[in-house]
């Protein structure tokens, strides 16, 4: 449904060139959901723009759902959904005008694009708000408008740029419910990008986690944090004599490595943390060691991206979320 080869974006801004995007080969296949997990500046709304044809890679090539961005840009768009970062939808029309103006805009007859427009508040959760100025709906509704807007066409592949950012859990958890499950009904492949690591692991099929402009890993989310983070343990020694004993204890658990002391504990790699610490405190008691603490650990998505960058995402999410970036000027 995509395959993408070395693809690559700079830009020309003030202070120099920046390479937005430096060589992505990508492929999605018909039907999967694929999450493009990164920090702020990665380069996933730009790979976005370019796979959806807003803007011209500086080199690479891509296919998407058939078609060929550079040369066939039209055929592309009449075949994909794209729903951008902010509310595409305009702010004084009804919600239902929205609808109706996108459905005639890809070439439905007014009669169609009223049907489909009505189908769409049903299936999104929308029903009663159809003649709504946009401006008056939640963050939630004007999101779910969005995706709506998305699907008028009935498109074989979705594109959606932080589809959930700004929403509270209950709406993200609403526009979830809704992406998938349409995406179910119509067997739609759907490529994301998205801040929330959570949402990554639990939505997606497949995690493409991208770092200045790079593919640094992709695989299921599982698989991921099982060869690049880990299970991990944790004890403590209620005597600073015993953690020699208790290091030999830790080392000695299924799957254990890289074993190293710090302070009054004992910490470690596992195969499997729940399983590994009843059989670490077994052992240590066994052993005459008395445990103060003790924690099993299991990755999440932000312990890959440390383990593969030294950086954590969350800690990079916040920190830019409370200074704007500065205002970098296009070519
Ligand atoms: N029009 C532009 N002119 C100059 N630089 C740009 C332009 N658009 C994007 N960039 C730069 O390209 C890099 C990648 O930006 P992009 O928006 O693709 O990142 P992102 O991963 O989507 O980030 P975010 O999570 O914040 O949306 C950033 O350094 C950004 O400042």
């Amino acid at each position: 449904m995509i395959r993408t080869t070395g693809l690559t974006k700079d830009f020309t801004a003030k202070s120099g060139t920046v390479h937005a995007v430096r060589g992505i080969d990508l492929e999605v296949a018909p039907g999967e959901l694929v999450a493009v997990l990164g920090p702020n500046g990665a380069g996933k709304t730009t790979t976005i723009r370019m796979l959806t044809t807003l803007t011209a890679p500086t080199s690479g090539t891509a296919q998407v759902a058939g078609a060929d961005i550079a040369r066939e840009p039209g055929t592309v768009r009449r075949r994909i959904g794209y729903v951008g970062q902010g509310n595409g939808a305009g702010h004084a029309q009804r919600a239902v005008d929205e609808l109706v103006v996108q459905g005639v805009v890809y070439g439905l007859d007014r009669r169609d694009a009223r049907r489909r427009a009505a189908e769409l508040m049903t299936q999104l959760d929308l029903d009663g708000l159809a003649t709504r100025k946009v401006s008056d709906l939640s963050g939630g509704q004007r999101r779910r408008l969005d995706v709506a807007l998305g699907l008028v066409h009935a498109p074989r592949l979705l594109f959606l740029d932080e589809p959930s950012t700004g929403l509270d859990p209950h709406n993200r958890a609403n526009l979830w419910e809704h992406v998938l499950r349409l995406r179910q009904e119509h067997d739609m492949t759907v490529l994301l990008t998205t801040h929330y690591l959570d949402e990554a692991d639990a939505m997606a099929e497949r995690v493409v986690v991208v770092d200045d402009g790079r593919v640094i890993a992709d695989d299921t989310a599982t698989a991921l944090k099982h060869t690049l983070a880990g299970d991990r343990v944790r004890l403590a020694a209620a005597d600073p004599a015993d953690l020699p004993v208790l290091a030999a204890v830790v080392g000695g658990v299924p799957g254990a490595r890289d074993v190293a002391v710090a302070g009054d504990e004992v910490e470690a790699r596992v195969a499997d943390a729940p399983t590994a610490l009843p059989v670490a405190l077994a052992e240590a008691a066994a052993r005459g060691v008395r445990v103060v603490r003790a924690e099993g650990r299991q990755p999440t998505l932000d312990d890959v991206f440390l383990s593969l960058t030294g950086r954590s995402l969350r800690e990079e999410g916040a920190a830019r979320a409370e200074a704007p970036e500065t205002a970098e000027v296009a070519a």
